[in-house]
Formats: structure tokens, sequence, C-alpha cells
């Protein structure tokens, strides 16, 4: 599977700007990838006082775009995040779409973040992010989610060999970023891809560094602080080595866990 991660700068509340600038990045791409990873809300940033006039209503003006370049570029897009209003409010949700254009998953952010205000603008979700693709199981969060243990470890227990992770984080915890990112990928023993955006809103600077774990702990690719696109080639078969080798799953002991 070959992935590309879109590590880009958003430009603050401005959707039209930011779908313009991602059809360039699209036009651009090179070695053409499997599956390409977009960050968390990268339509809108975090201007989440004006969701009521930005966000993107059930998603479908976004999803049409999406469609469009998955069978333009005949890819799978793991869509970072975007802000969908429904009657109930905003959530925070990831779009998977097919290389036939097809919506697989729709995952709205289950875990709020305080610090950067989520709570007060966003409707949390209460589903898992698994989907397959190329009957391949797979599975996504967002941002804030992989200080979820239990959370991914939910998503790798329907069986994911992949955790796609797509976020804004800032610069000032980019260490938590990679520990923790490296932490997922050991413990579930899978691979994990995660994109971050770059450049700075009203409140934060963000980090970059997207990187791409295989189910071993060791770092395939990795992005620095700029644009950029990541590329990897992965191999889905490690995931069933590395879990034979250490059977962590068959040794799990969940009666004595809370
Ligand atoms: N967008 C987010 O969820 C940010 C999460 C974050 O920064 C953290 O430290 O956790």
């Amino acid at each position: 599977m070959k992935v590309a991660l879109f590590q880009m700068d958003i430009e603050f509340g401005d959707p039209k700007t930011n779908v313009e600038k991602m059809d360039r990045q699209f036009e651009q791409l090179t070695n053409m990838p499997d599956v390409v990873v977009l960050p968390e809300l990268w339509t809108t940033g975090y201007d989440l006082s004006r969701l009521d006039e930005i966000a993107d209503r059930n998603a479908d003006q976004v999803f049409q775009t999406l469609s469009q370049w998955a069978k333009k570029y005949q890819l799978h897009i793991i869509a970072g995040s975007v802000a969908k209003q429904t009657d109930a409010g905003v959530t925070n949700t990831m779009l998977v779409v097919d290389a036939h254009g097809n919506l697989v998953k729709d995952y709205d952010k289950v875990h709020l973040f305080r610090l950067m205000n989520e709570e007060k603008y966003l409707l949390s979700g209460n589903k898992t992010g698994t989907f397959q693709l190329d009957q391949q199981p797979l599975s996504g969060v967002i941002c804030y989610d992989i200080r979820f243990p239990e959370w991914t470890r939910t998503q790798m227990l329907d069986g994911a060999k992949v955790l796609f992770v797509v976020a804004q984080w800032p610069k000032p915890r980019i260490d938590h970023w990679r520990a923790l990112l490296m932490s997922r990928a050991i413990e579930n023993q899978c691979f994990v891809i995660a994109c971050n955006r770059v450049g700075s809103d009203p409140n934060n600077t963000f980090g970059g560094q997207s990187i791409i774990v295989n189910p071993w702990g060791e770092v395939i690719s990795e992005a620095g602080e700029e644009e950029t696109v990541l590329y990897g080639d992965i191999d889905l078969s490690e995931v069933d080595d590395i879990r034979k080798q250490i059977p962590v799953f068959t040794d799990r002991r969940p009666s004595l866990y809370k």
C-alpha cells in the first residue's frame, strides 16, 4: 500500500481557499499512491466560533469534491476531518472516500480537546473508526484521540492493521505526538500513519512531523516542520508476522483490566 500524507498549512476560517489549495496538492502528486491522507479540520481550521457560517451542511459539498478527486486520481482518500453541520450541532468528522468516489466511513472525533475549546463548539462522536479499503481492515482516529490507548485498542480488537491519525497538533507538545504514535504502533503491533498540519493560526503554532511507523515501532518516514508530501510504502503482512512473533493479543488478560 503506497501512501502519501499531505502535511500542509491551513487558511484560518477560509474553506474556499483551502479547497483550492488542496486541489493543487492533488494536481502536483507524483509517484501515484493508493491512499492519500489529509490533516484534521483542513477546510476551516480551528475557527470554531464561526462554525455556524463555515461548517459544511452534512459535509455534502466537501464530499462531492473529495469524490471527484478520488475518481480522477484513482486513489482512496482518508480525508482528514471536516466540520460537519448537522441538525444536532457540528461534529469534527473524518471522511474516508474510496477510489470509486464512494463514502466508506464517517467517524466523528470521540475525545474533544478542551485546550482548544472543542467541547464548547462541537459534538463528540460515539462510534468506532474502523473501515475497510481493498478488503483490508483499517481504522482512523482524530488527534487528541491518540491519548486514549483503550480507544485505539478497541479498534485493533476489531481487527484493524493500520491506525490512520489526522491532526492539528501544536508544536509545544510535539514530543508527546511522536511518543504517543510510537507507543500506539508498538502496543498494537500495527502501522501508524499520522498526518499533522504545519503553520499557525491566531492561537497555536503547529508542529508537522507527520510520520509513518511500522508494527515493530520503526519509523519508515517522517516529515519536518515544513509543508511537504510524505510518501511511504507499507506491507500489511508485517502486521501478521509481528503479531505471531509476540502474541500480545493472545496474551491479554482483559478480566483484570479497568
Ligand atoms: N487537535 C487536537 O486534538 C490537539 C490535541 C493536542 O494538542 C494534545 O496535546 O492532545
